[in-house]
């Protein structure tokens, strides 16, 4: 029988940023071949998942407004796939999920997919199904291609549409500053967008990561800064002409880089250090040209388990009755 967890669970999943987005050619099924270097970010929302009587969604905080609370969201997408796998057909367990957004909507940071990831591991937790990481990854690939990246965390490459993971040797932590943008960029229309200018001309390509993945291996921010380089941000830049001010902010103010994140239309500002980040911050801040400024660092963990998890049901084995002072002792707990 399936053992819920009574009291609400809470996991949290990290925001990225692609350091590297190399898109390739439009594949048959919609989808750009990609080669990619994600890094996680000290950026992210929280679900909270309780047992329910039926799936329902709730959302506060950034960008609260904009996020859809039906079948649409990822997150509900995520609690289907996940009370499939818990089995009992139309009688399987449901659960009410609370979002808190501290990743802005649309914004190229893959908030949508941090709250798939999230919503993973704490139903998993709160149905006790023991899903192993890699089945994770699985059902984390059939919603969105970003989502298994939001669940490992860190630094990888993806290839394929993004989904498929490598792992990359990276050493230290980097310090940016995030300016979001006074609205979103849709992901499909950005990359139609590149589509159309690569059909009228020749919009620049940014290579490959060889170079990228020494500077990672070296830790040094400064080597990493001019290897940085996005495919999509021509075309973010072309839908949202305002991000060039933006992304030359952030280079006056002292950035060591400057890069559309991802789709857009948010701008990431790569920093020396701290102290640097803090600076840069203030005065993007005041030049005006975007709605707000964050500082993050990366690499960071993805998508966890903040509550400790609950303890297991002691498991019986087949074979003889037992007594009670024969159960296997709890596994895990606070
Ligand atoms: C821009 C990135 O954030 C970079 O990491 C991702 O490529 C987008 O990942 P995502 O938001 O998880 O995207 P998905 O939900 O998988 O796809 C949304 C849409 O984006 C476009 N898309 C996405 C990924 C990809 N490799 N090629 C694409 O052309 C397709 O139009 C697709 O229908
Ligand atoms: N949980 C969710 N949070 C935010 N948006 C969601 C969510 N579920 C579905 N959406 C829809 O997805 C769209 C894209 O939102 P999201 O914040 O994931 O974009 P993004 O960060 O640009 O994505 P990516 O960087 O992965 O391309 C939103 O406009 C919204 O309608």
């Amino acid at each position: 029988m399936l053992h819920v967890v009574d009291a609400p669970l809470v996991a949290r999943a990290p925001a990225k940023v692609n350091l590297h987005l190399a898109v390739g050619a439009l594949r048959k099924d919609g989808y750009h071949e990609l080669t990619t270097v994600y890094q996680a970010l000290s950026l992210h929302d929280e679900i909270t998942v309780r047992a329910a009587d039926s799936i329902a969604i709730s959302v506060r905080g950034e960008g609260a407004d904009d996020v859809p609370l039906g079948s649409t969201n990822l997150v509900w997408q995520a609690a289907e796939l996940m009370a499939e796998k818990a089995g009992h057909g139309k009688r399987g367990p449901r659960a009410s999920i609370a979002i808190t957004k501290g990743i802005p909507v649309a914004g190229g940071l893959a908030g949508g997919s941090a709250d798939a990831a999230a919503t993973l591991v704490a139903l998993n937790e709160l149905w006790q199904l023991e899903l192993s990481r890699s089945e994770l990854l699985e059902l984390a690939a059939r919603l969105g291609s970003d989502v298994p990246f939001s669940l490992s965390g860190g630094t990888s490459v993806g290839v394929g549409r993004g989904e498929q993971l490598l792992p990359v040797l990276s050493r230290n932590t980097y310090h940016w500053v995030l300016a979001f943008a006074k609205g979103g960029l849709s992901t499909p229309a950005v990359y139609r967008e590149l589509d159309r200018l690569r059909a009228v001309g020749a919009p620049p390509r940014i290579g490959a990561a060889d170079d990228l993945m020494h500077a990672l291996a070296a830790g040094d921010a400064r080597q990493l800064a001019p290897l940085l380089g996005n495919d999509l941000q021509a075309a973010a830049v072309t839908l949202m002409p305002a991000l060039r001010r933006t992304l030359r902010a952030g280079t006056d103010a002292g950035a060591l880089a400057a890069i559309v994140s991802g789709s857009g239309p948010t701008c990431a500002f790569l920093c020396a250090d701290e102290d640097d980040a803090i600076n840069v911050s203030v005065e993007v801040s005041s030049t005006g040209v975007c709605r707000t400024v964050r500082t993050a660092t990366g690499p960071v963990p993805g998508a966890r388990l903040v509550t400790a998890p609950h303890p297991r049901p002691p498991r019986r084995e087949p074979g003889p009755p037992r007594t009670d002072d024969d159960l296997d002792p709890v596994e895990g707990g606070a």
